[in-house]
C-alpha cells in the first residue's frame, strides 16, 4: 500500500520519444502543505513529467511516485491523486452534474460528492447546464471538480491558468492555497512564472528536460539583486570612474547604457559629476523574478548572442542556492540579463517549439488522467466531439 505521506518523488526520470529527449534524468520531491510550481518554457518536458507521474506515459528510465508508489500501485488512484491535464474534454451534451456522476460512480464515491465538488468549484448554479455551452473558465472548473471527486490528498494541475481571466486566476489561487493549507500537496505547472508567482511557495524550474532550480520562491527572489541602468555621454568613462570609486559591479550594455549594482542613484550621480560625464537618465530596476526565470532556462531556444555580455552582469552573485546547473549546450557564457518584460537576448522565435509539439489530436484523444482504462464512460465523455 502507499504510505499516505502526500509526497511526490521523481527520481532520475527520463523519457525519450524517438530522437527527442523530452525529460532527462529529472529528480525532485514535492511535499504536502504548500503549492509547488513546476515551471519551464514551452517544450521543457513538464507535461511529459506529469503524464509519467500519472501513469499515462511509461518512463524510459527512473521513477515517479506518489505516496511512495507508482501510479498503477495506488489502489484506487483517484482517491489519492486528482489531476487536470491540458485539453481535457467533456461530452458537450451532458450536464456538469451528469458528467460528474459518471466519474463519481466509476471511482466508487457516493452521489452526494457530486454536489459537494460542484459547490467547491463554484459551479452549483450551472450544474444542470450542458458542458458544451460552458466558457473556458467554467470548463476549467468542471475539470477541477472532476479531479476533486475522490477527495484526493494530492492535486496535480497542468497549466491550470491557461485561458482564465484575472478573476478566474484569483479564484484558483485562493482555492489552491486553501487546499494546500489543509496539509495536501498541490503541484501546478506553468510556462509563465508571473501567472503562478502569487500562488506558489515552492518552485521547481526545468528546461530542456532537466532541473535548473528546486527550492523556495522566497530564496529565489532574495538571490536576485536590483540594479541601476545609466544612460551617459561616455559609457566607458563612466565604467572607469565607477570602478575607481570602488563600485565593482558595473558593466556596459549593448544599448550603450551601463548597468550598476551595489550603488545608489545618488552615488552614481555624484561620481559621474566628479568625472565630468553627463548623465542623461537613470532607471532603477528592482529584483525581477521573471528575469531570473529567463536566466535559469535560457539556452532552450538559442545560445546567448556572442559578445552580448563581456562579463557577469552587475549584481550577479552566482546562481541561487537551488540552482542545479546550466542547460545542456550552454557554452559557459555568463547569465544574460534581459530588460524587464522582454524576452531574453538570443531568444529565437519559437517555430522550433511548434514543430516539436505532439499532434494536438493525439493529446485530445488521451484518456482523462485519474480515470483511465478502469473507468466507465471513458470514450463517450472524452474528445469533446459529441
Ligand atoms: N508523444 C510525443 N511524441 C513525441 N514527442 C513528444 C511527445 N510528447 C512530448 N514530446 C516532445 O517532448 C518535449 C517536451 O514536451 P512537453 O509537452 O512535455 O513539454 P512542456 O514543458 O509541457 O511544454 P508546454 O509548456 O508547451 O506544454 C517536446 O520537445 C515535445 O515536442
Amino acid at each position: 500500500m502507499h504510505d499516505g505521506s502526500g509526497r511526490i518523488a521523481v527520481q532520475n526520470l527520463s523519457k525519450q520519444f524517438g530522437a527527442v529527449n523530452a525529460v532527462q534524468n529529472l529528480s525532485f520531491t514535492v511535499e504536502p502543505g504548500s503549492v509547488t510550481g513546476f515551471l519551464g518554457p514551452n517544450g521543457a518536458g513538464k507535461t511529459t513529467t506529469l503524464r509519467m507521474l500519472l501513469g499515462l506515459v511509461t518512463p524510459t528510465n527512473g521513477t515517479a511516485t506518489i505516496n511512495g508508489r507508482p501510479h498503477d500501485q495506488l489502489g484506487n488512484p483517484a482517491r489519492v491523486v486528482g489531476s487536470v491535464l491540458e485539453n481535457e474534454g467533456f461530452h458537450p451534451g451532458r450536464t456538469a452534474r451528469n458528467h460528474l456522476r459518471v466519474y463519481s460512480a466509476a471511482i466508487g464515491m457516493p452521489d452526494q460528492r457530486v454536489g459537494e465538488v460542484l459547490g467547491l468549484v463554484g459551479l452549483s448554479s450551472a450544474a444542470d447546464r450542458k458542458a458544451g455551452g460552458f466558457s473556458l473558465g467554467m470548463r476549467q472548473r468542471l475539470a477541477l471538480a472532476t479531479a476533486l471527486l475522490g477527495d484526493p490528498q494530492v492535486l496535480v494541475l497542468d497549466e491550470p491558468t491557461n485561458g482564465l481571466d484575472p478573476e478566474g486566476i484569483l479564484w484558483l489561487r485562493n482555492f489552491l492555497r486553501a487546499y494546500a493549507r489543509e496539509g495536501r500537496t498541490v503541484l501546478v505547472s506553468s510556462h509563465l512564472l508571473n501567472e503562478v508567482e502569487q500562488t506558489i511557495d515552492q518552485v521547481i524550474i526545468i528546461s530542456q528536460g532537466m532541473t535548473r532550480y528546486n527550492g523556495s520562491l522566497d530564496q529565489l527572489r532574495k538571490s536576485n539583486q536590483s540594479r541601476v541602468l545609466v544612460q551617459s555621454a561616455d559609457a566607458n568613462g563612466l565604467v572607469s570612474a565607477l570602478q575607481e570609486a570602488g563600485i565593482t559591479q558595473v558593466s556596459p550594455m549593448p544599448d550603450g547604457r551601463v548597468a550598476v549594482s551595489g550603488a545608489t542613484v545618488q552615488q552614481i550621480g555624484d561620481i559621474s559629476a566628479k568625472a565630468s560625464i553627463a548623465v542623461y537618465g537613470m532607471q532603477e530596476e528592482t529584483a525581477d523574478l521573471e528575469r531570473m526565470f529567463f536566466q535559469l532556462t535560457q539556452g532552450q531556444y538559442a545560445a546567448p548572442q556572442p559578445g552580448f555580455q563581456q562579463g557577469p552582469p552587475p549584481g550577479y552573485q552566482g546562481p541561487p542556492p537551488g540552482y542545479q546547473g546550466p542547460p545542456p549546450g550552454y557554452q559557459g557564457q555568463p547569465p544574460v540579463y534581459a530588460p524587464q518584460n522582454t524576452p531574453p537576448p538570443g531568444f529565437a522565435p519559437p517555430q522550433q517549439q511548434f514543430q516539436h509539439q505532439p499532434p494536438q489530436q493525439q493529446q485530445y484523444q488521451q484518456a482523462p488522467p485519474q480515470q483511465q482504462a478502469q473507468q466507465q464512460g471513458q470514450n463517450e465523455g472524452w474528445g469533446g466531439q459529441g
